[in-house]
């Protein structure tokens, strides 16, 4: 699978505030919002990819590595020459076309090896919190994998510096506030996760934004309910539980990371859709599903957008979150993503609104934060619609 994209990206472009641009402007580029314009859905109005570029947003399932743009691998790529990740962005795209699963997997693991300094790790969070703050993201809940670092040789302390670095930065200059997730490699063992428990609980280590604790890589083979101490430890210590399950695998492994994981949000859930029973339960316990769309049909975990069940989890009445997982590797972005979700439940303004209020109500933010957002999302969308 081919992910159609050059990234027009570069570091010297404006980050703007949310405002409707006049509606003489909407249905042409808008210079400022650059992200998607290279992402046009011809099946999406394009004055609704205008809305999508200026909405205020959360996101609540990306990772920290696969944010990683085509401009900042080839960056990390020239600074370690051994590497064989290319660093030509040209060439990165076919190096990020994936047979399947376990291909991604190999792919992002090389990506990961780039990361291998502190200073690399202040670059990443940094530059990923700049290309988000362009596409109007407010908040951010961006998984990281400690473990893959510190096993790789940085330091513990140092690690958890650059990343508190970079986001108290990325707030300040950005205006958009960042949280941590620290996930389990499920793939890497018990050891991975006795190693992200430890550095997400000990007092001395977690960092301040720090809010919840996650399990990803491949589910085929790596059981859930094997976690569950790491989880306990980690919800005793007043962090979120937010497990991926149902990407790859089925509903059972849904039910056991709601069951053993005692997870508040599923990462993909994608397979829910097979077991009406949970997308009761699902629904009834108000427990969101974190859908990353595009993501599903780049890792062939899904064959073609038509077929994906987003619309059956609405119909269902579980809440939904838009999401983009590793934006640049699958070949889209948050504002894609939002323009596939429009396409694909048939929503105007109002819905989209809705659906990015589902983000902010789902995060892990307090109610003042929350409120803030919502706000902001209302106040744009009324000035849109009376322009
Ligand atoms: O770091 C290692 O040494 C290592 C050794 C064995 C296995 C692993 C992993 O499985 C790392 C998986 C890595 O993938 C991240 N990720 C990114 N996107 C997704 C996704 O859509 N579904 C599941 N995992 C995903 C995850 O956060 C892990 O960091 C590592
Ligand atoms: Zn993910």
């Amino acid at each position: 699978m081919r992910p159609a994209y050059d990234d027009p990206r570069t570091t010297d472009q404006p980050i703007t505030r949310a405002r409707p641009p006049p509606r003489a402007a909407r249905g042409r580029r808008l210079g400022e919002e650059p992200l998607t314009e290279h992402l046009v859905d011809p099946d999406v109005p394009r004055d609704l990819h205008a809305f999508i570029a200026g909405l205020p947003k959360a996101e609540l399932h990306v990772h920290h590595v696969g944010s990683a743009s085509p401009r900042i691998v080839s960056e990390l790529a020239a600074r370690h020459a051994d590497s064989k990740v290319p660093t030509d962005p040209e060439a990165l795209v076919d190096y990020f076309t994936f047979t399947d699963f376990a291909h991604f997997i190999d792919v992002y693991l090389s990506v990961v090896d780039l990361i291998r300094t502190p200073e690399d790790v202040r670059l990443l969070t940094y530059e990923v919190a700049r290309d988000m703050a362009r596409q109007q993201v407010r908040y951010a809940e961006l998984t990281i994998t400690p473990f893959s670092s510190t096993r790789r040789g940085i330091d513990e302390g140092a690690f958890m510096d650059a990343i508190e670095d970079a986001r108290k930065a990325a707030e300040a200059e950005f205006g958009t506030v960042l949280r941590w997730c620290f996930d389990i490699p499920g793939e890497a063992g018990l050891e991975s996760a006795e190693e992200t428990a430890r550095l997400a609980t000990d007092d001395r280590l977690r960092p301040e934004g720090l809010v919840s604790f996650g399990l990803g890589g491949p589910e085929i083979g790596v059981a859930r309910p094997q976690f569950k101490p790491y989880f306990d430890r980690a919800i005793a210590a007043g962090l979120h539980s937010v497990p991926h399950a149902g990407e790859t695998t089925g509903p059972q492994t849904v039910w056991d990371a709601l069951i053993d994981l005692r997870a508040e949000r599923i990462g993909h859930g994608t397979s829910s859709a097979q077991d009406p029973k949970l997308l009761a339960h699902l629904a009834e316990r108000r427990i969101p599903l974190e859908v990353c769309p595009t993501s599903n049909i780049a890792t062939r975990a899904v064959r073609t957008l038509d077929e994906h069940p987003i619309k059956e989890f609405v119909r269902a009445g579980v809440p939904v979150t838009i999401n983009s997982d590793d934006p640049p590797m699958f070949g889209t972005d948050l504002n894609n993503e939002y323009a596939v979700a429009a396409r694909l439940l048939g929503l105007d303004e109002r819905g989209l609104a809705d659906l990015a209020k589902n983000g902010v109500e789902a995060s892990f933010l307090d109610a003042p934060g929350k409120a803030r957002i919502a706000d902001e999302i209302d106040t744009y969308t009324a000035a849109w619609l009376a322009s």
